[in-house]
C-alpha cells in the first residue's frame, strides 16, 4: 500500500508542480499546494505520504530558515529533489512541547550540534512519511548550550542516503504500524544517537546560535510554532472538504434510495422526503459550506500574517493562533461527527467499503488529534479568552475577531426576543460571553487563592472549553452571516441564489441555537412559544432546502473518481455499482470457498456424528 501511495503521490505532485506554475509561477501561494494536496489526498484513499513534506517540511524551511538556508535546503525541497517530514512528536510527548526529550547539544569546538533521542520515549513517533518515504526531516529538539536548556529549536537532518536511501549511521528509522486509516502515509519512528549536524543546520531565521556558542533568542518564541498554525488552517479547509464529499454521497443516495411510504397506499418515496432524513443530511451540507467559507477567511488571514512575520511584524500572530485553534477544532469535530451521521443516513449500504464513507471518516477523524489534540487547543483558546476578558475589564480594545465580546459585555440584559437572524446570532454570542464571564470568575478565584495559572486552567477546564466552543460557534456563525447578508458582492447574486443562501443561513443559525439551547437559556429568557416557533421554522426551512440539496452538492464539484463511492456516483446507478463491486470480491471467484473442505464440512460432520451418538 505504501509503494502504491508513493507512486500516486509522485504523479499528483508532478500535477501540483504544473498547477503551481500555472496559477502562481515561482510563487509560494498556498492554494496550488492546497488543491494539489486535496487532489493527491482524495486520489489516494490511504492518505498522501508526501502530505507533511508539502505542508510542513517545505514551509518550515521557507519560514524558519534564513535566506541562505532556504537556498541550501529549501529550494531542493520545493523542487522535490529531497523529501522531508516534520519530526516533532515523540513516543512520550505530543501535546506538551516543553516536555520534548530529544536534545541538541552545541559543540563549539567543531561548530556542530550533537543530536540524541536519549530514551525510548524520546524517539520521534508519528511524523508522516518518516517510515520509508523521507530522506530528510525537520528534527525538533530542546537546544542545550553548555548543558543549559534554551528552549525548542529546529534542525535540518538527513536521515537516509540520497542515492541508496539507506538510513545513515546513528539513525534508527522505521514504520510505526497499521492505523485506523491513512495507511499509505507511512508514519514513522526516528531515533538518533550522537548524530552530528553542522551549526548551520539549525533553522536560524528567528533565533541563532553563534559560532562561539552565544545564543540569540527569538523576539517572539511562539514563532517557532508557526508551521503548526499553517496546518491547522489547512485542516479547517481539508476537513470541510471531507464533510462536503460525504454530504454529496449521502444526498445523492438519498434521492435514489426509496423506502417506506409516507402515506398508506402511496408508492415508496425517495428517503430524502422523510423529514428525519432531511434533518440528518441537509444540515451537514450547510455545515460543509459554512466551514469552507470560514476556512477561506482563515487562509487569507494566514497569508497576511505569514507575510507580516516574514517582515518581523508579529502583531497578528496571537489572533491567527486563536482562530486557527478554534477552526481546526470546530471543523475536525463537526466533520468527523457529521460524516458518521451521513454514513448512518445511508443505512446498511453506508457500511459497505464500496460506499467509501468509512474511508472518508478514517481520513477526517485523525484531524481531531494531529496538529494539536482538540481539547488541548480548546483549553488554549480558553486561556486566550481569559486574557481577553481581563482586557475587557480594563476597558481595552480586543482583537477584531473578539470585538463582539466587548459589545456583549456592555449589555446589562438581552433585548426583546425577535427570533431574527441578528437575534439568533446575538443570542449565541451573548451565551458565549456569559460563559466567558463565569469561566473567568472560577479561574480568577483559583488564581486569587494562590493556585498557579496552569493549575487554575486545569481546574477551570470544563468552563474554559465550553467558552472556547461557544466562541468558535460565534465566530463561524458571524462569518457566515456577514458573507450572506452583508457581502459586498451580494448584488451580483441572482435573487434565487440569494434565497438559497439565506435558507442555509436560517438553517445554520437555528441548528446552532437548538444545539446550544441549554447554554443560551442560562443567560437569556425565551418562552416556550418562541422556542416552538423556531421548531416550526426548522421544519419549514428543511422543506425549502430539500429541492436544492442535490444542486448544492453538485456545486461542490467532486467527480466520481474523487468520491470513489457506489452510493454517490453521478449517474445514480447505485444498485448496479454495488453489485459490480460485490462480484469483484475475491471470495466470489469460486462457487465453493476453500474453507468448506478444510473447516466447515468437518465441523458440520462432527456435529452430526455427535448428534447421532447422543440419540443411541
Ligand atoms: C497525513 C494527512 C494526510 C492527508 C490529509 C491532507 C491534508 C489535511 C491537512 C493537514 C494534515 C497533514 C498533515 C498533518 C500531520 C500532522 C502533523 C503534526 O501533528 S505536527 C505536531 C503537532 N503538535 C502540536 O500541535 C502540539 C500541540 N501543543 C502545542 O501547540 C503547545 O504545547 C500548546 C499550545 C498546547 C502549549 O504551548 P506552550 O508554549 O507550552 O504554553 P502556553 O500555552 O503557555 O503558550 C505560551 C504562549 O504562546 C502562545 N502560543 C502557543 N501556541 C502558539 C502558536 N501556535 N502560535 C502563536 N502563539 C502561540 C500562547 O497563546 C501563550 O501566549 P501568552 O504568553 O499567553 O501571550
Ligand atoms: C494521523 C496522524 C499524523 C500525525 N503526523 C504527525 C507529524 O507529521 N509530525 C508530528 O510531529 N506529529 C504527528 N502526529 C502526532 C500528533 O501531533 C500528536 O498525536 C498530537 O499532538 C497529540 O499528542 P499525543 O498523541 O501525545 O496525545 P496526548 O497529548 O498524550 O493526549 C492524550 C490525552 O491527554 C490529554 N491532554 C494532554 N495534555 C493535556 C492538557 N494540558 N490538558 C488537558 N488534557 C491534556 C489530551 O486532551 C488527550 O485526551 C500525527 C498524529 C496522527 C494521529
Amino acid at each position: 500500500m505504501a509503494s502504491m501511495s508513493v507512486k500516486h503521490a509522485i504523479a499528483a505532485a508532478k500535477k501540483l508542480r504544473s498547477l503551481q506554475e500555472r496559477f502562481n509561477p515561482g510563487g509560494s501561494d498556498i492554494y496550488p499546494a492546497l488543491m494539489g494536496d486535496e487532489a493527491i489526498t482524495a486520489l489516494i484513499p490511504s492518505g498522501n505520504p508526501l502530505s507533511v513534506h508539502i505542508l510542513m517540511f517545505t514551509r518550515a524551511l521557507r519560514e524558519q530558515g534564513t535566506d541562505e538556508q532556504y537556498e541550501k535546503f529549501g529550494r531542493r525541497a520545493d523542487n522535490n529533489e529531497i523529501i522531508g517530514t516534520f519530526a516533532q512528536t515523540e513516543l512520550g510527548h505530543g501535546t506538551y512541547l516543553r516536555g520534548l526529550e530529544a536534545r541538541a547539544d552545541y559543540d563549539r569546538g567543531t561548530e556542530e550540534f550533537v543530536l540524541n533521542t536519549p530514551k525510548l520515549s524520546s524517539y520521534k513517533w508519528w511524523p508522516g512519511g518518516l517510515g520509508q518515504t523521507c530522506n530528510y526531516c525537520i528534527f525538533v529538539a530542546q537546544l542545550y548550550i553548555d548543558n543549559e536548556a534554551k528552549g525548542m529549536a529546529m534542525f535540518v537532518v538527513q536521515i537516509r542516503d540520497e542515492e541508496t536511501h539507506m538510513p545513515l549511521p546513528g539513525v534508527h528509522v522505521g514504520e510505526i504500524g497499521k492505523k485506523m486509516g491513512l495507511n499509505g502515509v507511512n508514519n514513522g519512528f526516528l531515533g538518533l544517537k550522537d548524530y552530528r549536524v553542522p551549526r548551520l543546520n539549525m533553522l536560524m531565521r528567528h533565533q541563532q546560535v553563534l559560532p562561539d556558542g552565544r545564543f540569540v533568542k527569538s523576539p517572539v518564541s511562539q514563532v517557532s510554532y508557526f508551521p503548526m498554525v499553517f496546518v491547522r488552517c489547512m485542516v479547517a479547509r481539508q476537513n470541510s472538504n471531507y464533510l462536503a464529499q460525504a454530504a454529496t454521497i449521502a444526498t445523492r443516495y438519498s434521492v435514489i434510495r426509496r423506502q417506506s411510504p409516507i402515506e398508506e397506499g402511496q408508492p415508496e418515496p425517495k428517503i430524502l422526503e422523510h423529514l428525519t432524513q432531511q434533518m440528518k443530511v441537509i444540515p451537514e451540507i450547510v455545515t460543509a459550506v459554512v466551514y469552507r467559507l470560514a476556512a477561506a477567511n482563515l487562509q487569507n488571514m494566514y497569508n497576511e500574517t505569514a507575510e507580516a512575520v516574514y517582515r518581523k511584524d508579529f502583531s497578528r500572530l496571537p489572533e491567527l493562533h486563536a482562530l486557527a485553534c478554534i477552526l481546526k477544532v470546530a471543523t475536525s469535530y463537526d466533520s468527523t461527527y457529521g460524516i458518521e451521521r451521513l454514513r448512518q443516513a445511508c443505512g446498511g449500504h453506508g457500511y459497505l467499503t464500496a460506499g467509501n464513507l468509512g474511508n472518508i471518516f478514517a481520513m477526517a477523524a485523525p484531524a481531531c488529534t494531529y496538529e494539536g489534540e482538540n481539547s488541548v487547543l480548546y483549553l488554549q483558546v480558553g486561556k486566550i479568552l481569559m486574557k481577553n476578558w481581563s482586557q475587557v475589564l480594563a476597558g481595552r480594545e480586543l482583537m477584531p475577531s473578539m470585538a463582539y465580546i466587548s459589545e456583549c459585555s456592555k449589555m446589562t440584559s438581552f433585548p426583546q426576543w425577535t427570533g431574527s437572524w441578528e437575534c439568533l446570532l446575538k443570542a449565541i454570542q451573548y451565551a458565549c460571553v456569559g460563559s466567558i464571564r463565569l469561566a473567568f470568575q472560577s479561574y480568577n478565584a483559583r488564581v486569587q487563592s494562590a493556585q498557579s495559572q496552569t493549575a487554575a486552567v486545569n481546574y477551570s477546564g470544563l468552563e474554559l472549553t465550553k467558552a472556547a466552543e461557544l466562541h468558535g460557534r460565534s465566530y463561524v456563525a458571524g462569518n457566515f452571516y456577514q458573507q450572506i447578508v452583508n457581502s459586498p458582492n451580494k448584488h451580483q447574486r441572482s435573487p434565487q441564489f440569494q434565497k438559497v443562501l439565506e435558507n442555509m443561513l436560517e438553517l445554520h443559525l437555528i441548528q446552532i441555537f437548538f444545539r446550544h439551547l441549554g447554554d443560551i437559556l442560562r443567560f437569556i429568557r425565551i418562552t416556550e412559544d418562541e422556542i416552538s416557533a423556531l421548531q416550526r421554522r426548522l421544519e419549514e426551512v428543511l422543506k425549502e432546502l430539500r429541492p436544492d440539496a442535490v444542486a448544492i452538492t453538485d456545486a461542490f464539484d467532486f467527480n466520481d473518481k474523487i468520491l470513489s463511492s457506489a452510493l454517490g456516483c453521478y449517474d445514480g446507478n447505485v444498485y448496479e455499482r454495488l453489485f459490480e463491486a460485490a462480484l469483484k470480491h475475491p471470495l466470489n471467484r469460486k462457487s465453493v470457498p476453500d474453507f468448506f473442505e478444510a473447516h466447515l464440512k468437518p465441523f458440520m460432520k462432527e456435529n452430526a456424528d455427535n448428534a447421532k451418538k447422543s440419540k443411541l
